[in-house]
């Protein structure tokens, strides 16, 4: 559905040159929901700008629905717009009009009939469930119910991408997550592909069936998120893991454990199914080892579990060694924390 190749852009500031996105390429399939997570200063909100146009790309292509965005003329870029709606942190509601209004003004912009415009906004404030709302003007309305008319608005003239900037930055907790639950309804009812630009790995676990890594300015790791939640490739994306599975030990438990002989600290990950299987008693059962649970924590990444297990194990070199050839033999992702004097 979307194509980025080769983004660059550059800023020029009274600092100099500020390269925001660095020759970034990335593939968004019909019908995902993409979530790009980034520290402060990473480039996303840049990137999620040049999606739509909002910022012009200094190089690069970017082709949505098979349409090329960075070769159209402004006439052809507005009507290509019509196919990309766009949610944001502070929802940008005009004040002076009601919520049908709000929600009726891109259509108006694109020249729609009146009694079509009011047909349409009444399917859209049922979509959001803001029917008893329709007469009521924004600052009458909650953060949330703010997002809500924000995403009826933007899904006015059927786009088939919904650009999505911290659009639950300013939400609390439960609000955000049912603003994440209407995004994903909206996602599996109308087979929209959703862009989400955020901070926070909390966004991409409720939702998100893929997920780039962005640091200053490049995509450092991409793929489906149960991949990279299993198997990290970079620091930076074990870092965001850990804001959600914290599974580092304390500094001083660590130094205690590497005085023992003979053990090492493993760390066991596993999705879905083996969530349920009896994987310590099945060790011990099979392997001559013994074990000191260290952490352990499950939850839910999307619609399957992801569970985290450190462990201590001790025994012979040869024991240790079985030890892990049997966990990595049952498809758990095992990694050597740390290795005792042995
Ligand atoms: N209009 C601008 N002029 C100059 N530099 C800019 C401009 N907009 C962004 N930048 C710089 O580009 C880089 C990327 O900024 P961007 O806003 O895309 O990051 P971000 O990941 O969205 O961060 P945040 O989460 O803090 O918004 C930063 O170094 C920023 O200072």
């Amino acid at each position: 559905m979307i194509q980025i190749k080769q983004l660059v852009k550059k800023y020029s500031s009274r600092q100099g040159q500020v390269v925001a996105l660095d020759h970034v390429n990335l593939h968004i399939s019909p019908g995902s929901i993409y979530g790009i997570i980034g520290l402060s200063g990473a480039g996303k909100s840049t990137l999620v700008r040049c999606l739509n146009l909002l910022e012009k790309p200094s190089g690069g292509e970017i082709i949505v629905a098979g349409q090329n965005l960075t070769a159209l003329s402004s006439k052809e870029l507005r009507k290509a717009r019509q196919n990309i709606g766009m949610i944001f942190q502070h929802f940008y509601l005009l004040q002076s009009r009601t919520v049908a209004e709000n929600i009726a003004f891109p259509l108006e912009i694109a020249g729609t009939p009146k009694k079509e415009i009011s047909q349409r906004v009444k399917e859209l404030l049922h979509l959001v469930g803001l029917e008893d709302k329709a007469a009521a003007y924004p600052a009458q309305l909650s953060g949330g119910q703010k997002q809500r008319v924000g995403i009826a608005r933007a899904l006015a003239t059927k786009p088939q991408v919904l650009l999505c900037d911290e659009a639950t930055s300013a939400l609390d907790p439960q609000t955000t997550l049912s603003i994440l639950n209407l995004l994903r309804d909206i996602n599996q009812k109308l087979g929209l592909t959703i862009v989400m630009i955020t901070h926070e790995m909390k966004v991409i676990k409720e939702i998100c069936t893929d997920i780039a890594v962005i640091h200053e300015a490049h995509i450092v790791e991409n793929g489906p998120v149960e991949s990279v939640f299993i198997k990290p490739q970079s620091d930076i994306a074990r870092q965001f893991i850990s804001t959600i599975f914290p599974n580092e030990l304390p500094e001083d438990l660590l130094k205690e454990l590497a005085t023992h002989r003979d053990s090492e600290i493993v760390r066991i990950q596993f999705l879905g199914s083996r969530a349920s299987d009896p994987i310590i008693t099945d060790l011990l059962r099979t392997c001559d080892v013994r074990a000191n649970i260290l952490y352990g924590s499950i939850d839910h990444l999307r619609s399957t579990l992801f569970g985290t297990l450190t462990l201590e194990l001790q025994g012979s070199p040869d024991q240790l060694q079985e030890a892990r050839r049997y966990l990595a033999s049952r498809d758990l992702n095992v990694e050597v924390v740390q290795s005792g004097l042995g």
